[in-house]
């Protein structure tokens, strides 16, 4: 089928126009005021103008507040472009949603350390900031049995508080439940050590006085409550406006906290796409921003400055409102470019090197594709584990330093990799590494974080390749490591040293620590997960469905909907899927100009059937 393309310049003049009028709109908007807009619409490009056109010397400051890291560091390259250093600095605070509720709504009023606890209270992104030994434990099926042993780790839980509870319930699922030797617990043993896991986590809130996002919020709307006229006052001391990105991530608890914030007078400009809303399992029920959407007027941003017309018309057959699956305007340069959507057939990895070679031929180099899946497992050459380090110091330190070598590695991986490149220094000079939290290490030994970023930086250039022998690796790394002190004080290394895995020192290192080698293309080309890819971009996207349930029920409610059917059925299978193709949704709209999806053969016939039903211009490209 032919591609829908605007070759109507004047047209396409006028749009732009229109478009460039709804971003200045939301540039001068005075706050409460809500913003909806379709992907690409210059959302995060309005919240830069809007902040840097803030004038200088202003009593009180904004608060920008989102969910992902792009709007920030967008801000701050404009600001430093401008010579406008001060629009990062006190009054103003760019910051997650997370760190809002922590710093002006949670910290004032904890209580001070006290004699019997002298702990300070502290804000974690992950249990994985927590020290090891506080965030690990071990589960004994069987007492009479010692040798059956099973460690966990706090991180690989997902928690929540319900309502009217004082204790979060934990869950284990996914590649968690049933890897390391996991299948054989039956699910009773299962839910016995997720009531260890709630236990545990529990303790570290109350006697570590540590807080992730959950315990931040349930103390946030606490203090909300209690100490509602002080926060009244020194908000708008602070604070003329509170903006939020990505609010469609909301879930209920941000949004009551959010409408409370503005019932005590802190204005709000909130910022959302619904469609791009992939955190709903967060919430059950009725997306929450709903709820805040009523609450001012609204400006909608229509059209899209990212993706070519194709792209745009792949987007709207993903939209679950029957009026919103017409096809965003295309604006960007290349909004007429003519390339279809590809839907590539699984065939053992040969898929990617397809999504390549298309690539390729639309002149993409390899830094501006990017492959996504829904999940971590789908990602190539990751379903060997090779996303956790291994749990031996010396081959941690090994898979870490290959993983940071690789651009594909993706987000998640990449920070993990960082920590553990970190915690290899400090291991190696300071004798309490494992058993301390990173806020202790700076008030017991003046261990500062960003000059352990940086010696862990000089560690990654120094540190020999992964190919060598094992033995040789061990030794000249631990030549590295002496020379990178973590503080002043700290003049010999006084930590556990590395050393070589018995049997293993002939063998190349990487091996030893599971690296697999990548492509050269694939090298270069990131591997993500969605969410972790949100307020991003790409020339070329490849999507990685795999064979398996999720997908045949994300297919069929996809190919279920009609230009101007009704909208799809509701229901907890429903939600599922409808949030798969959310997903989906994001995964696409990252895309400039080439996307694919490469997908169980099977499913082809349909997807195709669907799309020439939107009249989007689509082939099927043998692997
Ligand atoms: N007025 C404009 N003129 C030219 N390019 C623009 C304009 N507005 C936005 N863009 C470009 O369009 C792309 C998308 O913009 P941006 O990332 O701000 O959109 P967004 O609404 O935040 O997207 P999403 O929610 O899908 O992540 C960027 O490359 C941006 O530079």
């Amino acid at each position: 089928m032919t591609p829908q393309i605007d070759t109507d310049l004047a047209g396409l003049q006028r749009h732009r126009q229109a478009a460039i009028a709804q971003q200045a709109s939301v540039v001068a908007a005075m706050a409460p005021r809500i913003v909806i807009a379709c992907p690409g619409a210059g959302k995060t490009r309005a919240i830069v103008e809007r902040h840097c056109a803030s004038p200088k010397g202003q009593p009180t400051g904004r608060a920008v507040a989102s969910f992902t890291k792009v709007a920030a560091a967008e801000i701050r390259r404009r600001a430093h472009q401008l010579g406008r250093s001060d629009l990062l600095e006190h009054p103003h605070a760019i910051t997650t949603l997370d760190g809002f509720f922590w710093r002006f709504l949670v910290r004032p009023f904890l209580p001070r350390p006290t004699n019997s606890n002298p702990r300070p209270f502290r804000r974690l992104e992950s249990w994985r900031d927590a020290p090891r030994e506080l965030r690990q434990f071990t589960y004994l099926p069987d007492p009479g049995n010692p040798k059956a042993r099973y460690a966990f780790d706090l991180a690989e839980f997902q928690f929540r508080y319900v309502a009217g509870g004082q204790a979060p319930v934990a869950t284990l699922t996914g590649l968690e439940r049933v890897e390391r030797g996991r299948k054989q617990l039956t699910d009773d043993q299962i839910a016995a050590v997720c009531q260890l896991a709630a236990k545990r986590r529990t303790t570290l809130a109350n006697d570590e006085h540590m807080f992730t996002g959950e315990e931040t919020r349930r103390a946030a709307y606490n203090f909300l409550t209690t100490y509602a006229d002080r926060l009244a006052d020194t908000l708008a001391q602070r604070f003329h406006e509170l903006v939020v990105d990505e609010a469609q991530d909301c879930s209920d608890t941000d949004v009551e906290l959010l409408l409370r914030v503005s019932a005590l007078g802190l204005p709000l400009l909130v910022i959302a796409d619904p469609d791009q809303a992939i955190y709903g399992f967060r919430t059950q029920g009725p997306p929450a921003i709903t709820r805040l959407l009523a609450t001012a007027d609204v400006i909608h941003l229509r059209g899209n400055w990212r993706s070519s017309s194709v792209i745009c018309g792949l987007a709207a057959t993903m939209r679950a409102e029957p009026d919103r699956r017409v096809a965003d305007t295309a604006l960007a340069d290349h909004h007429c470019i003519g390339l279809p959507v590809h839907l590539i057939a699984h065939a053992n990895g040969a898929e990617i090197a397809v999504f390549h070679a298309l690539a390729t031929t639309a002149q993409i180099p390899p830094a501006q594709r990017l492959i996504l899946a829904h999940a971590s497992a789908t990602l190539p050459g990751m379903r060997s584990g090779s996303r956790r380090p291994p749990p031996n110091p010396s081959l941690a330190l090994v898979w870490a330093v290959g993983i940071l070598r690789q651009a594909s590695a993706d987000q998640r991986t990449r920070v993990l990799a960082e920590q553990t490149l970190q915690t290899a220094i400090l291991r190696h000079w300071l004798p309490d590494a494992d058993r301390a939290a990173s806020v202790d290490l700076h008030d017991n030994h003046g261990v500062d974080r960003w000059h352990l970023r940086r010696l862990a930086a000089r560690a990654l250039q120094e540190l020999p390749d992964t190919s060598t022998p094992m033995a040789a690796w061990c030794s000249a790394a631990r030549e590295v490591l002496d020379i990178l002190p973590p503080a002043p004080t700290v003049g010999t290394p006084l930590g556990i040293k590395l050393t070589t895995p018995s049997g293993g020192g002939n063998r190349a290192a990487g091996t030893l620590a599971g690296l697999t080698k990548a492509s050269s293309e694939g090298a270069e080309c990131r591997t993500d997960t969605v969410h972790q890819v949100k307020g991003e971009e790409a020339d070329a996207v490849l999507v990685l469905l795999p064979d398996d349930e999720r997908t045949v029920r994300l297919l069929s409610h996809w190919t279920a909907s009609h230009p101007s059917g009704p909208a799809t059925p509701s229901g907890r299978d429903s939600e599922d899927a409808a949030e798969a193709l959310r997903v989906l949704y994001v995964a696409v709209t990252r895309a400039k100009r080439l996307v694919a999806l490469a997908l169980p053969e099977q499913h082809i016939p349909a997807v195709n059937q669907h799309l020439g039903t939107f009249g989007v211009h689509v082939e099927t490209t043998k692997s």
